[in-house]
């Protein structure tokens, strides 16, 4: 329970965090992921130094204007070590510069590995801390315990996979259980049991993309839907009005590639991030 010594987040929730950095910035969580067709678009070379370079235009371009930034770490991964420090930089760049981090390492295991992956994502004393991460709960919901736990104890958040934006998802999220409710909807479910009675909203998110045409009941939630889909995958700012409804103040929709196919200039790609946090303006009230 205790937060970094001198860290200015101290021990407020990552729900309040989160719904501050939006009234302030704008709903919108831009994602870095440096796939290597966009790498050699912007002119970079496939490699830690050309990830460091992508990287480093990324955090100056939204450091200081997007609420939430979500490096995609498979990206970082995929470069080994090498990859995994410029990872490092590229997480304490973007919290000094003021936006929230929200690694995207959908991690998920038995409860006593996701222990380690907890400390690993959610605990002060590592270099891979964030704001928040991406869990998969596949082995079961209650199989994240440990995540979740951390997570709430430190003034962190978690975005448990409930209903993904990809077109596999479906046979599995979309199964009905004995319950007679969707594997998806049993997620919602039980992440909403967790954030009930927070205010303004509690700092365990699910993932709903903003792709499908059904979708979880999410009048319960409480908590914050990151919509992943938008744009390259086909995801509109309709959809993301259509999927929240009347709550429309807990949606995140993330971008990436519409966003960063706009590089490699820095101001090209904060102008095309400053369109998208325009465009969902609705979602906080702004117009
Ligand atoms: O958790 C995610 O962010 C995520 C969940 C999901 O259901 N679908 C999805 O696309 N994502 C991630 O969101 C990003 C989508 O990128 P774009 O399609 O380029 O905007 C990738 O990093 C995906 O891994």
């Amino acid at each position: 329970m205790s937060g970094t010594a001198g860290d200015p987040r101290g021990q407020q929730a990552f729900g309040d965090r989160l719904w501050e950095a939006t009234a302030e910035r704008g709903a919108l969580c831009v994602g870095i992921d440096p796939h290597p067709a966009l790498l050699e678009q912007w002119g970079l070379a496939d490699d830690a130094d050309g990830l460091a370079r992508f990287s480093d235009i990324c955090v100056e371009a939204f450091g200081g204007i997007a609420a939430v930034v979500k490096p995609q770490v498979a990206f970082y991964e995929a470069h080994g070590s090498a990859g995994m420090r410029v990872l490092e930089t590229t997480m304490a760049a973007l919290r000094a510069s003021g936006a929230l981090v929200l690694a995207d390492a959908k991690r998920g295991d038995i409860g006593s590995t996701m222990a380690a992956y907890a400390r690993a994502w959610l605990d002060d004393r590592s270099p891979l801390a964030a704001d928040a991460v991406t869990v998969s709960p596949y082995l079961g919901l209650g199989s994240l315990g440990p995540a979740l736990e951390l997570a709430l104890g430190s003034g962190r958040g978690a975005f448990v996979l409930a209903a993904t934006s990809n077109p596999e998802g479906a046979s599995v999220q979309r199964a009905t259980t004995p319950t007679g409710r969707t594997v998806a909807q049993g997620m919602v479910d039980e992440v909403a049991a967790l954030n009930a009675g927070a205010a303004p909203m509690g700092s365990i998110g699910v993932v709903v993309g903003a792709t499908l045409s059904e979708v979880p009941d999410l009048s319960a939630i409480n908590g914050p839907v990151l919509l992943p889909g938008v744009g390259a995958q086909g995801g509109t700012a309709a959809d993301v009005a259509r999927i929240l409804g009347p709550r429309a103040r807990l949606a995140l929709p993330a971008v990436s590639r519409d966003i960063l196919r706009s590089g490699p200039s820095v101001g090209a790609v904060r102008d095309a991030a400053l369109r998208m946090i325009e465009q969902f303006g609705f979602l906080t009230g702004d117009q």
